[in-house]
């Protein structure tokens, strides 16, 4: 380990995000009432620029008449590009109560952009004498929240997650596709021609991979959550799971559900099985059996464990822990 110790990101679990439209409030209290451990009511992407006024009374409304239970609740502001996205946090901070979480950006592509995000949430936190601070997510999900991701990172204490937006990002790459998220079919290896003349293997690889990976290293760098964003087709409960089981092998707490059938998937994702804590406690247990004998590696089943072992044990049992104290 660095001298730099890596710091532990906020202890609340996070395994889905579960996202509706601002300007749809029938839906709220079913939001409200879902197993999603985070609710994202959306004023960006999901709300028509015709209806972003109304959207965002609706939203200031249910923050505070609606009861979110132990929920982690937040509101996607518009993006800086934008005109609206200062009159979303001064709308916000000043006519909803202290009900509301976080808020998320969106399209960030620097820390300059959470600065003056940052300068604006404090200034009214400050002038109304709100007394908790706002919380802060962000996705990234252009050519420049990528190659900032670190710095974006870092921007601010205020920094809880981090989600990853494959629809924009996809768009802000040029990429060749309007899928959301999942297996893109252009994307894949082929196998060199068989001498038999038969049928050559496709392999599909993940497309998503390098810009999850970086998404990763930056948020366990400086102690924030890493979180996969939208899976479009919700028809297609495999290929949510295949995209969720991806990201959860590759560090990421939870993922998000942009229609209620997809929380179910995230959860049964993201909460590690009876088997996998088992396990996990077996490794501890042998290690500590180990460490009395006065061994770092020993095997178990047949396989080498040391004392890296118990660090990866524990984060398992860890995530445990704090799915069940949630
Ligand atoms: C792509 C990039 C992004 O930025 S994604 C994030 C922004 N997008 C969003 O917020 C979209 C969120 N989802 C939705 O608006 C809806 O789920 C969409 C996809 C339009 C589907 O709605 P709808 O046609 O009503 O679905 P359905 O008939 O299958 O609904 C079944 C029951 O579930 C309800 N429902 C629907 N959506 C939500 C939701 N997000 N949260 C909670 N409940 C939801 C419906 O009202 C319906 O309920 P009921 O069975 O009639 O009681
Ligand atoms: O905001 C999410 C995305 O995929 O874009
Ligand atoms: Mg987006």
């Amino acid at each position: 380990m660095s001298f730099t110790v890596q710091p532990a990101p906020v202890a609340r679990p996070n395994r889905c995000q579960l996202f509706g439209p601002g300007s749809r409030p029938a839906i709220f209290p079913k939001m409200a009432a879902s197993a999603a451990d985070v609710v994202n009511l959306d004023l960006e992407d999901a709300v028509a620029p015709s209806d972003k006024e109304s959207a965002r009374a609706n939203i200031i409304r249910a923050i505070d008449e609606i009861d979110w239970g132990r929920k982690t609740l937040s509101v996607r502001i518009n993006g800086l590009d934008t005109p609206y996205w200062y009159r979303d946090i001064v709308d916000l901070l000043e006519q909803a109560g202290e009900r509301l979480d976080l808020i998320m950006i969106p399209k960030v592509g620097n820390a300059r952009d959470l600065y003056a995000v940052e300068a604006l949430v404090a200034a009214v936190e400050a002038a109304k004498g709100r007394k908790k601070k706002l919380g802060f997510e962000v996705i990234i999900e252009t050519a420049a929240g990528l190659a900032h991701i670190e710095e974006i990172a870092a921007a601010t204490p205020r920094l809880q997650a981090m989600s990853f937006g494959p629809a924009d990002y996809a768009a802000s790459m040029g990429m060749q596709t309007t899928a959301i998220g999942g297996t893109q079919p252009g994307y894949y290896m082929i196998e060199d021609a068989r001498e038999d003349g038969g049928p050559r293997a496709v392999h599909y690889p993940d497309p998503w991979h390098h810009v999850s990976v970086a998404m990763v290293a930056a948020c366990r760098t400086h102690g924030v959550l890493p979180v996969d964003g939208p899976f479009g087709d919700f028809s297609d409960p495999e290929g949510f799971r295949a995209q969720a089981r991806r990201s959860a092998t590759l560090g990421m707490v939870g993922k998000w559900a942009i229609h209620p059938s997809q929380v179910a998937l995230a959860n049964e994702v993201f909460t590690p099985s009876d088997a996998a804590i088992a396990q996990a406690q077996r490794v501890l247990e042998a290690m500590e059996a180990a460490k009395k004998a006065g061994s770092g590696a020993v095997t178990l089943d047949g396989k080498l464990i040391d004392l890296a072992s118990i660090r990866q044990a524990e984060v398992i049992v860890k995530q445990a822990e704090l799915i069940a104290a949630g």
